[in-house]
């Protein structure tokens, strides 16, 4: 066929005209800027901006200057910092579905079996599937109520090895985190082995390396930079022992039939057995046990750590809390669950707790689905998304005198942890919201109302409430960088059983 030399022409202007449009096109639509930040150094962009700090006190100091959305360029991520209520609700609530999967993290693939776990799965139908689990099955408040008879032994033990101590100097943070990591192990795997005891020196080191600032999930496609900073090994190492060990709790488990009291594990392989529209592989169990395991118990440990340890720096607050419960818990002598949506004003020093030292401070990241504008700024597909929690939490904005702890703020304050107030997020909101809460919280709660009912406590070495050293450690979670030790005693005396 012969061609024909104006057609030509016509097809070559055409294809240049179309080209001109897309680009005058994506010209316009990029109108929009990204958000702004300080100024990005070659290669390494503003990673310097963070050094010297815990990321969410530097993230906060930088979005005092450049905003409440503000860009940053970290080694090759594209990263956009919420600092503002109305900015989170702009991305939990206005566009949550464009944010509503997480960044690729080399840690939490290696530790989540690939990203299937619940947290790390990306928002599609397997995720869903884990979600509609977690409400109806493995976090109902029916199934947070079916622990509480192992809640109450737990903490009675830990109050009673307590009263064994009284007059000397106990390490309570240690103390907390070993009972709520035995409370939450035992509710996941059950307690027919005593193995998984091995799980927590394990997943309080994954939790502290793998906050996602490692050099190696910077430049993640600088693959030397995982052997250099030895974060992939080290992982990977962690992984295989956590492996073995819930690959032997999974095959016990396997065709023991239970009839009352489930654990997680044993709701897991129930719902497998049922058959799910989507099938479990024994991976996908073990990753979700993961989730439990680590999302269960440093959080709820790491509050009640910030709860004692606000309360003993703020001696007017611990002597109310105690009148309150004791006014309380007097008439039976102990300490049970049926009573604690009594005690309003104890309840309130966790809320102020929660929101000034939110155990995950940044949430956990989102990523952009689709580019898209918020508050007349482009956020580009890919680019991830921190929220500092523990900034909007902090917001003059929103809260008087927010830097000081003052329970009283939330007595007559509506203002709830559902995710609905966006200045208030300690475990986040919409659709990645957290799905552990009414278990996180009865953790917190009834440990609190023993400690304050049985017990008046000092601080260790005679040290003075003005002398406590508040700060905070990185890792995803914030922990308090010291541990807390105290003097317990006794005031009420614990019943024998
Ligand atoms: C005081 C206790 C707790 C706090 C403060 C807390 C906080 C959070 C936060 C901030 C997130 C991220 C939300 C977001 O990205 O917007 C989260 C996610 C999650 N939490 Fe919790 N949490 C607590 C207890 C628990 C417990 C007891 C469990 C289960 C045993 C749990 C399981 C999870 C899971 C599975 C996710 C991931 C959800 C998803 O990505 O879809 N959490 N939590």
């Amino acid at each position: 066929m012969e061609i024909q030399i104006p057609s030509l022409l016509l097809c070559i202007s055409f294809l240049f005209f179309t080209l001109i449009l897309l680009k005058f096109g994506s010209r316009k639509k990029s109108n929009a800027k990204f958000p702004p930040g300080p100024l990005k150094l070659p290669l390494i962009g503003n990673i310097h901006n963070l050094v010297g700090d815990v990321p969410h006190r530097a993230l906060h100091q930088l979005a005092q200057k450049f905003g409440p959305m503000m860009g940053l360029q970290l080694g090759e991520l594209s990263v956009v910092v919420i600092s503002s209520a109305d900015a989170a609700k702009q991305i939990m609530k206005t566009h949550d579905i464009n944010f509503a999967s997480r960044p690729p993290i080399i840690a939490a693939e290696i530790i989540s079996y690939g990203c299937t776990s619940i947290t790390f799965s990306p928002h599609a139908d397997y995720w869903r599937q884990l979600r509609k689990l977690c409400t109806l099955e493995l976090l109902s408040n029916k199934r947070v109520q079916s622990f509480r008879s192992l809640r109450e032994k737990v903490f009675a033990d830990l109050s009673r090895w307590i009263a064994s101590m009284e007059g000397s100097s106990i390490n309570l943070t240690a103390e907390l985190y070993n009972s709520t990591y035995a409370l939450i192990s035992r509710a996941t795997l059950g307690d027919h082995t005593t193995e998984h005891e091995a799980l927590l020196p394990i997943l309080k080191e994954v939790i502290e390396i793998s906050a996602g600032f490692d050099i190696a999930e910077l430049f993640p496609s600088v693959k030397v930079l995982q052997g250099v900073s030895g974060l992939r090994r080290r992982i990977m190492v962690l992984h295989k022992e956590a492996d073995k060990i819930l690959e032997d709790v999974v095959r016990q488990h396997r065709g023991v039939k239970v009839e009352e009291h489930e654990d997680l594990l044993d709701v897991l392989l129930r719902v497998e057995e049922e058959g799910l529209e989507l099938p479990l592989t024994t991976d996908n169990i073990k990753s979700v046990l993961v989730d439990m395991l680590g999302a269960g118990s440093e959080t709820s440990a790491t509050t009640m750590d910030w709860v004692m340890a606000e309360m003993l720096k703020n001696p007017r607050v611990l002597e109310k809390a105690q009148e309150e419960v004791r006014k309380v818990f007097d008439e039976e002598g102990f300490v049970d669950e049926s009573r604690i949506p009594q005690l309003k004003y104890m309840k309130a020093v966790v809320k102020e707790t929660l929101r000034m030292h939110p155990p995950l401070p940044l949430l956990l990241p989102r990523k952009c689905g689709e580019t898209c504008e918020v508050n007349g700024y482009e956020i580009r597909a890919e680019t991830k998304i921190i929220v500092n929690a523990w900034a909007v939490n902090r917001d003059p904005k929103c809260w008087e005198d927010a830097h000081s702890f003052k329970p009283e703020r939330f007595m007559d304050n509506m203002v709830d942890y559902r995710g609905n107030h966006f200045e208030y997020i300690p475990f986040g909101a919409g659709r990645r919201m957290c799905p552990g809460m009414t278990f996180g919280l009865a953790n917190v709660e009834l440990p609190l109302a023993m400690f304050l009912y049985h017990f008046d406590w000092k601080l260790g070495g005679g040290m003075k409430p003005q002398e406590m050293d508040m700060a905070d450690g990185t890792g995803v979670t914030s922990r308090r960088i010291k541990d807390l030790c105290v003097v317990p005693v006794i005031k009420r005396p614990l019943p024998i059983n």
